[in-house]
């Protein structure tokens, strides 16, 4: 559905994403994590046709991104989406099915239905006076409003509370079960781990791991062993009534079981530990910083053309 090959986008001699690659299967949920300024919305407004590259290729489905007949097949939810405050849930959802020409009863049959399952119960109420949690609400049915096969959503869940986060998430999973592509971005790697088939994580415009969430554990990540004995050891810590240290493998667990023994003790239990996405980011971003501006310099090539738009459609 979409391929992105050595994708870049400079801001003069600064560059927001440098050189990214991958692509996402029809169907699937794809995840693109990183911390702020990491490029995760300029990756997604390129692949949307928001801004222009300045290097490399991005095929959205049949279409080059930016193609003005992708429109039909894609639903962009941006990061900020304000909304017309005079407007109900329902005008303001009939005004983009309009605009993208689609016929009046379909529209307010697929409008009826968002509204539903996104149990949007105040539709009849001005938009400026709903809460937060049903803006996104409101602003996810609209990216549906012309049923794209392919969901852009950056950050869908940022700023909700956790039940609303949850029910995004989980609307995200149904609308994947229907055989849309959805492609979004998350600060919260929580959220990534429990929804997305497969994930690229970002730091400084740069992809820095890619995979499953099992794989990029796998290759990343280092299980790490919890053993408790009944007496203490050396580096053990006292956890209730009984003593525990970290290692790395097997072989240290044996060390301290044999070390225990010779102590006239025990090892009571060993649990193991996989790292979570959390571990594995803050493993590879460790010591980086973010948003620093030197290195992203020195790489950045030529000037860019400008935004095609500031962001929204
Ligand atoms: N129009 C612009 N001109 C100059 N620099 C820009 C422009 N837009 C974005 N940048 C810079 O590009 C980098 C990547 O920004 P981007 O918004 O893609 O990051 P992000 O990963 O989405 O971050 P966040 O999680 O904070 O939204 C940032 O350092 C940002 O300041």
């Amino acid at each position: 559905m979409i391929t992105v090959e050595d994708l870049r986008k400079e801001y003069g001699d600064f560059a927001a994403v440098v050189g990214s690659s991958f692509s996402v299967e029809s169907g699937e949920i794809f995840g693109i994590v990183g911390p702020n300024g990491a490029g995760k919305t300029t990756t997604l407004k390129m692949l949307a046709g928001l801004i222009e590259p300045t290097g490399g290729t991005a095929r959205v489905g049949e279409y080059d991104a930016g193609d003005p007949e992708m429109r039909h097949e894609l639903g962009f939810l941006p990061e900020e989406s304000p909304l017309y405050e005079d407007m109900t849930a329902h005008s303001y959802l009939r005004f983009f099915a309009d605009l993208y020409d689609v016929p009046r009863e379909v529209a307010d049959e697929r409008i009826g239905s968002a509204l539903d399952r996104l149990e949007l119960d105040h539709r009849e109420r001005r938009l400026g006076d709903v809460s937060k949690g049903m803006k996104r609400k409101v602003a996810i049915a609209r990216s549906l409003v012309n049923d794209p096969d392919l969901l852009i959503y950056d950050e869908p869940a940022s700023g909700l509370d956790p039940l609303t986060t949850n029910y995004v998430l989980e609307f995200t999973k149904e609308l994947s079960e229907e055989g849309k592509t959805v492609l979004f971005s998350a600060h919260n790697l929580y959220h990534v781990e429990s929804v997305c088939d497969r994930v690229v994580i970002m730091n400084r415009g740069e992809i820095i791991a890619r995979g499953t969430v099992p794989e990029i554990r796998a290759e990343h990540g280092e299980t790490t062993y919890h053993v408790f004995t009944s007496v203490p050891v050396d580096g053990s810590d006292q956890v209730g009534d009984r003593h525990r240290v970290i290692v790395p493998d097997m072989e240290a667990v044996e060390s301290i079981r044999a070390r225990a023994e010779r102590s006239g003790g025990a090892v009571e239990d060993i649990r193991t530990r996989e790292p979570s996405l959390e571990d594995v980011f803050l493993d590879l971003a460790g010591g980086q910083q973010a948003e620093s501006g030197t290195d992203r310099t020195q790489r950045a090539g030529p000037s860019s053309p400008e935004d095609r738009t500031g962001g929204g459609r």
